[in-house]
């Protein structure tokens, strides 16, 4: 009997972060995510990093994520690009050029991406800033994804030659904040954390 059941103070487990981080995400109304996503994009435009970038990769949101498309309208001249799903045989995504519409394509996890071939490729190195999408993240800037890896292996040049590539910044409800996570090995930190609420600077 003692064993039976885990200790309900126990630290929860990835599976049952993700879960429950995504549980709270989607139970957001439509107004409360209208407005989380203003405050976010305003404190945003707001940062020397995005003032000063670019190229800036961005993200379609999807089960309850924080929405970073109103920073298209902020800044008009500056160019923004989605993540597509690596080719068969690859590992890494790439960022293809958006100019904020509708786009038909859904890829196979169901979020819409431009057409290889009609929108310009940026390389994940050449763009100066990332928004990243996360489940749940910490306040020293680790992240906890979908599970896929996908953006941990894009960038995980920036191990190699610290200091270079895009300045990666995590972006989310302020809900989704949790005291630690888990570092991995393989875990590339963010450098900034931004909610609704509140920038985490990171390092
Ligand atoms: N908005 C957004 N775009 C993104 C990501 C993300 O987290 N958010 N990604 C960050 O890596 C990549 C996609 N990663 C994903 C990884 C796993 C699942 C997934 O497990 N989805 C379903 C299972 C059903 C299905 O995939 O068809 C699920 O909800 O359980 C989805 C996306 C690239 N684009
Ligand atoms: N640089 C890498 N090289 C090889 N495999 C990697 C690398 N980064 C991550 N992975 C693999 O990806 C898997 C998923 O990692 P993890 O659970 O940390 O993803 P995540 O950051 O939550 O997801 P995502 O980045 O897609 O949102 C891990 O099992 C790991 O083996």
């Amino acid at each position: 009997m003692r064993h039976s059941h885990p200790m309900p103070d126990q630290p929860l487990t990835k599976f049952q972060l993700r879960r429950q981080m995504r549980t709270a995400r989607r139970a957001l109304s439509p107004y409360q995510q209208r407005l989380a996503s203003r405050r976010l994009c305003a404190r945003l435009a707001l940062t020397p990093a995005l003032k000063r970038a670019r190229h800036i990769g961005i993200y379609w949101p999807m089960d309850g994520e924080i929405d970073p498309r109103l920073l298209l309208k902020r800044f008009p001249h500056k160019q923004f690009y989605l993540p597509v799903l690596p080719r068969p045989s690859r590992s890494t995504m790439s960022f293809l050029h958006w100019h904020g519409g509708q786009l038909p394509y859904r890829n196979r996890h169901g979020i819409p991406e431009p057409l290889a071939g009609r929108s310009q490729l940026c390389a994940p190195d050449r763009l100066d800033v990332v928004l990243l999408p996360l489940v749940a993240f910490d306040p020293s800037g680790a992240r906890l994804g979908m599970g896929a890896g996908y953006y941990d292996r894009t960038f995980a040049f920036k191990r190699l030659r610290p200091g270079t590539g895009p300045q990666l910044i995590g972006i989310a409800h302020q809900l989704q904040c949790v005291a630690s996570l888990p570092a991995e090995s393989w875990d590339i930190p963010l450098s900034l954390v931004a909610t609704d609420q509140r920038l985490y600077q990171c390092r």
